[in-house]
C-alpha cells in the first residue's frame, strides 16, 4: 500500500513514512486506499495482538514488515485497555492509561518503538526521535525507547504548564533520552518539533524523524484499541459501541473514527475538549480556526493548533462520512472539577480531568435525553494528575506499581526558550 501527504506532494510506501514522521510538503501521511472490514473479519481473533494484526495487516502488506507481522504485533501490544461496565447499566469505561507510562499514548509509542526498531536492523547509525508533548507523550515515548540500541529521544515539554508528576516522568530517564523545558506553550513545542523536521540538513545531520501523532506509527495503532473495545461490545450485544473521547491533538479520537470508516462496529463518536475549544469550533461551524493555547487543568489537552485537524480537513474533503454522528463539547475547568467528584459519587471511579472532560460531555447528553449506552475513554491515570484530583476528592490516588520506579528517580531538564535555533543550539553540533 502507498501513503500520500495530505498536501498532496509526497507519496511512498510505509517504510518511508515511518522513517519521515512528517512528509517532506509539510503534510500528515495518510493511506492512498483504505481496507473494508466487517466485524465477521476479526472472527477467531480473541487476544489483542491478534484483532491488532487483523486490523493492521492490510497497511503493511508487501513492506519489510510484512512476513514477520504477526510477532511484530505481539511485541507491540502488550498494554491491556479493558471496557469496564459501570453500575448504571449504560455507561462503560474504557481504560487507556495501564501501559508503562500510565496514559493511551503507551500503546501507540510502543508499536512505534517495535516497527522503527525492524525497520533499522543493522543501521550504523543512530536514530532521533524528536517529541512534543503537553505531558503525556513524552513519558509514552521514553519508556518505550529507554536504552533501545540505536535511538536518542529529545523530549520538548512547556515548562511550568504539566502536573507535577508529569514533569518528573517527562525528566527522570537520562541515558538515551534528552528531556528540554521550553520557555513557551505546547503550541511552541509543536512549532519546534514540526520546524525540525522541516530542516533537511537537521534532519540528515540527526537522523531524526517524530514520535507524535503526525506519524503514522502513533496514528494507525491508536485505532487497534477501539477495534478491540467496539468488537467485544458487539459480540456481546449485537449493537455498535458509542464513544466519548477526550481530545488535544486529536490523534485518539481522529483513529476512532478512522476505524469506524473501516467498518468496526462504533456509533456515535462524541470528542470533548477543554477549554481549548477549536475542534468544537470546527465540528460546529465547518470552519478551522487555530487559537493560542489556553493553559487548563487537564493540561495534556492544552493544544491551539491540533496537528491531526489536517487529516480529519483532508478526509472528510474526500468523503464527509467521516463526520456523521460526531459532536463536540468544549468543558472549562470549573466544569471539569465538579464532574471528577460527581463521577466519583456516581461510580465510585477516580478519573482524571481530561477523561473528566467526556464524562461531562455525556453527562449533558443524558441531561439532554440521550439514554444510549456510551464507553467514556479514560486516557491517562488520576495518579498523574493527583494535585488536581485529590483535593477535590479528599483522598490520596494509589500510584501504580510502573510509575513508582520512575517517580523515585531524580529528574532533570535543561531550559531553552522557543524557536528553532534555540533547540539546534541545546541538541549541540
Ligand atoms: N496530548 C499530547 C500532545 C501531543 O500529542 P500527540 O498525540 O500528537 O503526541 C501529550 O500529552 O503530549
Amino acid at each position: 500500500m502507498e501513503f500520500v501527504s495530505t498536501r498532496g506532494q509526497d507519496r511512498t510506501p510505509i517504510e518511508r513514512a515511518l522513517s519521515l514522521g512528517l512528509a517532506s510538503d509539510g503534510g500528515l501521511f495518510l493511506p492512498m486506499q483504505w481496507p473494508r472490514l466487517r466485524p465477521d473479519d476479526f472472527e477467531g481473533a480473541d487476544t489483542t495482538p491478534r484483532i491488532a494484526e487483523r486490523l493492521l495487516q492490510s497497511f503493511f502488506a508487501d513492506s519489510i514488515f510484512a512476513a514477520d507481522f504477526g510477532a511484530l504485533c505481539d511485541q507491540a501490544f502488550t498494554v491491556q485497555t479493558p471496557l469496564k461496565p459501570l453500575r448504571d447499566g449504560q455507561t462503560s469505561i474504557l481504560e487507556l492509561f495501564h501501559g508503562p507510562s500510565g496514559a493511551f499514548k503507551d500503546v501507540g509509542a510502543n508499536f512505534l518503538a517495535t516497527m522503527l526498531a525492524h525497520l533499522n536492523r543493522g543501521a550504523t547509525r543512530d536514530t532521533t526521535i524528536l517529541v512534543a508533548t503537553s505531558g503525556d507523550t513524552g513519558s509514552a515515548v521514553a519508556t518505550a525507547f529507554y536504552r533501545r540500541p540505536g535511538f536518542r529521544v529529545i523530549i520538548l515539554f512547556p515548562d511550568g504548564r504539566v502536573s507535577a508528576r508529569q514533569a518528573h516522568l517527562l525528566s527522570c530517564f537520562g541515558d538515551n533520552i534528552q528531556t528540554l523545558r521550553v520557555a513557551g506553550s505546547f503550541d511552541d513545542c509543536q512549532a519546534m518539533a514540526k520546524a525540525a523536521l522541516a530542516d533537511q540538513t537537521l534532519v540528515q545531520a540527526l537522523n531524526m524523524t517524530s514520535a507524535n501523532s503526525i506519524s503514522l506509527g502513533r496514528l494507525l495503532p491508536q485505532m487497534s484499541y477501539y477495534a478491540e473495545a467496539a468488537l467485544r461490545y458487539f459480540r456481546a450485544h449485537g449493537e455498535p459501541l458509542n464513544v466519548v473521547i477526550p481530545s488535544g491533538n486529536l490523534g485518539n479520537a481522529l483513529a476512532c473514527l478512522i476505524a469506524r470508516q473501516i467498518g468496526l462496529p462504533i456509533g456515535r463518536v462524541l470528542i470533548s475538549t477543554n477549554a481549548n475549544a477549536v475542534l468544537a469550533n470546527y465540528v460546529h461551524t465547518g470552519n478551522y480556526q487555530a487559537a493560542p493555547t489556553k493553559a487548563t487543568i487537564a493540561n495534556a489537552m492544552d493544544v491551539g493548533a491540533p496537528s491531526n485537524i489536517e487529516r480529519l480537513i483532508y478526509l472528510a474533503k474526500h468523503d464527509p462520512s467521516i463526520l456523521r454522528d460526531l459532536d463536540s463539547v468544549s468543558v472549562p475547568d470549573d466544569a471539569i472539577c465538579a464532574r471528577i467528584q460527581a463521577f466519583y459519587q456516581t461510580y465510585g471511579e477516580i478519573i482524571c480531568p481530561h477523561t473528566a472532560t467526556a464524562a461531562e460531555m455525556l453527562a449533558q447528553r443524558r441531561a439532554a435525553g440521550d439514554h444510549a449506552h456510551y464507553a467514556v475513554v479514560a486516557t491517562a491515570h488520576p495518579a498523574k494528575f493527583a494535585d488536581v484530583v485529590e483535593p477535590l476528592l479528599g483522598l490520596s490516588v494509589p500510584i501504580p506499581e510502573c510509575l513508582k520506579p520512575w517517580l523515585a528517580r531524580p529528574a532533570q531538564a535543561a531550559q531553552i526558550g522557543v524557536g528553532l535555533d534555540a533547540l539546534k543550539a541545546a541538541l549541540g553540533p
